[in-house]
């Protein structure tokens, strides 16, 4: 039997559809095309962009960050300190000049033994404050820290969470898991370790040149002249480093994926031998993998090379015009010592920041991908003015809907049809056909790419989300259940349901038996994805699930066809109680499977090729 337009769908709901559809713009992208987008996007940010960005991401911690920077600051004087006391043994007590005047007018005397003695206990001070501080920092920048990463994880999972399946369907789940694990940690790297190390870095190095420079200015310009080589470097290796970095961690998640995939089918793997084969894809991945991670340290092993020769250099050239200046009685041993103890110093926060620079490019590549991952816009939206819908009468019709994965072939083509409140209709079909297809679009997994589909008269897309999502129970071919107890797999649809109602619901599915047979009965758990259960055991605590969920719409893909024949009769039998009342849809291959529905419509490759009557007239 050919399809026949139903009533209703014909120019004026066509034109509807093209309203709505531009009213709701629906992304369904060619395949590749979001990881295109995803890299456009990630390559235009532009270093400004992404720092603003990282500023703005920063905003809500600035209080607790600046802290951090203030205390981070009080390093600066501790470190102008460290080598005074040194000052005071070579030139007052091992040479002939004076103590500083501050010194002398706290010193009760002025011999050898009180100004060693005083040396020394200020240098334990000096150490001493340096400790506290570093340990008071530290616990900050922790507690700063490890906020900041939770906040940012959880906003990235709730956001991954959300994303419509056909983000996930593209790019896997290890891509995502890598960016909410590893690529989130930048940030908090960034902000209590690149920021702060910063700061104090160039504040240290601003005190250290006005030291030195009021000791011998010469000293400090020739100290400085090293600079601009060292800015030119970091300039010269930041791009580079940025966009290796960039490339070791796609190949990372790459690589990591082929870890969960056979991990997670490790059955099939282990039954088909094919261990050495995953094996190999595992070391060829890693091997791409490794020799980006070689390439970047080896280009930041150059940088790190450069800039320590270079203040190596500056180091030489002060210590070669101190020694003539000491010569020639300019400035004394302790100044000289004073100046290279400074410049060590001084060079400290300029490598301080050249390798914060580099490993900020790190940090930054991280970022613009966590980030780029909490710009991904669900394809699936939700109105700002999108209705409740608390409970549906659940009447459904199909108009000329039709529906493609991506651009180039389509699933679903022209299916029309209503369905009355209450009414099973089976949904047979060959395989690949587009049975699950054709009720992914009832709860919005996906939008149609044509046509519309309506639920008591309105379009799914005019519906919050949640509320649509709420009226349908599905039982899939291969039940999923989440690795904690058989109770708590049931009432995953209704957290807040009494251990007598899940009782009540797995009775009903006929599950309670083989639950209270075991050990813990219902506190039993159920293993990685329910490992540690039949497949029919499975199936019945999915229905009990359903059962539980009392949705108005029932959604049944080929719930039997991975059980025996007894089991099959056992979940029919509690299928047909679960159908009671409710809108059912019922995928199965064979028509004979679908006795007990009251209508039947047949797909073959994407198109309706058989309806019975009652779904040409409907609601
Ligand atoms: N996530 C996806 N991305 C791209 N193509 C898909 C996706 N899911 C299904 N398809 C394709 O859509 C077509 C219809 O698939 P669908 O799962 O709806 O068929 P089906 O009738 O339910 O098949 P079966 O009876 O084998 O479960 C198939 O050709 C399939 O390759």
């Amino acid at each position: 039997m050919t399809r026949t337009p139903l009533d209703g769908t014909g120019k004026d709901g066509r034109d509807l559809g093209s309203r709505l559809r531009d009213a709701v713009p629906l992304v369904v992208e060619p395949p590749g095309a979001e990881s295109r987008g995803q890299t456009v996007r990630e390559d235009t940010s532009g270093e400004r962009g992404l720092v603003r960005r990282l500023a703005w991401e920063l905003r809500p911690y600035w209080l607790r960050i600046l802290g951090l920077l203030l205390l981070s600051m009080l390093a600066t004087p501790l470190a102008l300190l460290t080598p005074v006391p040194l000052k005071i043994v070579i030139d007052g007590v091992l040479g002939s000049h004076p103590a500083p005047p501050v010194l002398r007018s706290i010193l009760p005397a002025e011999s050898d033994a009180v100004l060693l003695t005083a040396a020394a206990l200020f240098f334990v001070a000096v150490a001493l404050l340096t400790q506290l501080l570093d340990l008071a920092t530290t616990v900050l920048r922790t507690f700063v820290g490890e906020r900041l990463l939770l906040d940012l994880r959880t906003r990235l999972f709730r956001h991954v969470q959300r994303l419509s399946v056909s983000y996930h369907d593209l790019r896997g789940t290890t891509d995502s898991t890598y960016r909410i694990q590893y690529d989130a940690t930048a940030t908090q790297q960034i902000a209590v370790d690149t920021i702060p190390s910063f700061v104090t870095a160039a504040l240290t190095l601003g005190a250290m040149l006005y030291v030195t420079a009021k000791i011998d200015g010469q000293l400090a310009l020739v100290a400085l002249a090293i600079s601009p080589v060292l800015l030119l470097a970091s300039w010269t290796y930041r791009r580079r480093l940025r966009k290796q970095s960039r490339q070791v961690k796609k190949l990372e998640s790459g690589a990591m994926s082929v870890v969960q995939e056979a991990l997670s089918a490790v059955r099939v793997v282990q039954a088909f031998g094919r261990e050495e084969h995953e094996e190999q894809r595992f070391v060829r991945r890693f091997h791409e993998g490794m020799w980006a991670r070689i390439r970047y340290t080896l280009a930041s092993s150059r940088y790190a090379l450069t800039v320590g020769l270079t203040t190596a250099a500056g180091t030489a050239a002060v210590l070669y015009l101190g020694a003539r200046n000491v010569q020639s009685g300019s400035m004394t041993v302790g100044d000289l010592v004073l100046v290279m103890t400074y410049l060590s110093q001084l060079y400290a926060p300029l490598k301080t920041m050249s390798k914060k620079a580099g490993s900020l490019q790190n940090h930054l590549a991280s970022a613009e991908r966590a980030f780029a991952l909490l710009d991904e816009e669900p394809d699936v939206k939700e109105h700002l003015w999108a209705r409740l819908l608390p409970r549906a009468r659940a009447g459904i019709v199909f108009q000329d809907v039709s529906f493609a994965y991506d651009s180039e072939r389509p699933v679903l083509q022209d299916v029309s049809f209503r369905v009355k409140p209450g009414t099973r209709v089976g949904v047979a079909g060959a395989t690949g056909a587009g049975k699950t297809t054709l009720v992914s679009l009832l709860n919005r997994f996906y939008d149609p790419t044509e046509g519309r589909i309506l639920l008591d008269g309105i379009d799914l897309r005019e519906y919050r989300l949640a509320d649509l999502r709420n009226q349908f129970a599905i039982v899939l071919q291969e039940p999923l259940l989440f690795s904690t107890s058989i109770a708590e797999n049931i009432a995953y649809a209704r957290p807040d349901a009494s251990r007598e109602e899940i009782v009540a619901a797995a009775r009903a599915a006929g599950a309670h038996d083989f639950i209270s047979a075991l050990p813990d009965g219902y506190d039993t758990l159920v293993g990685e994805r329910g490992t540690r259960l039949s497949g029919g055991e499975r199936q019945r605590v999915s229905l009990a699930r359903a059962f539980l969920k009392d949705a108005p719409v029932l959604i049944l893909d080929e719930p039997t066809s991975s059980v025996d024949v007894n089991t099959e009769a056992a979940i029919m039998e509690a299928m047909y109680r679960l159908m009671e009342g409710r809108t059912t849809f019922m995928i199965a291959h064979r028509l004979s499977t679908l006795e007990a529905c009251d209508e039947l419509i047949e797909i073959n490759q994407g198109r309706v090729t058989r309806m019975s009557e009652g779904l040409r007239t409907g609601v």
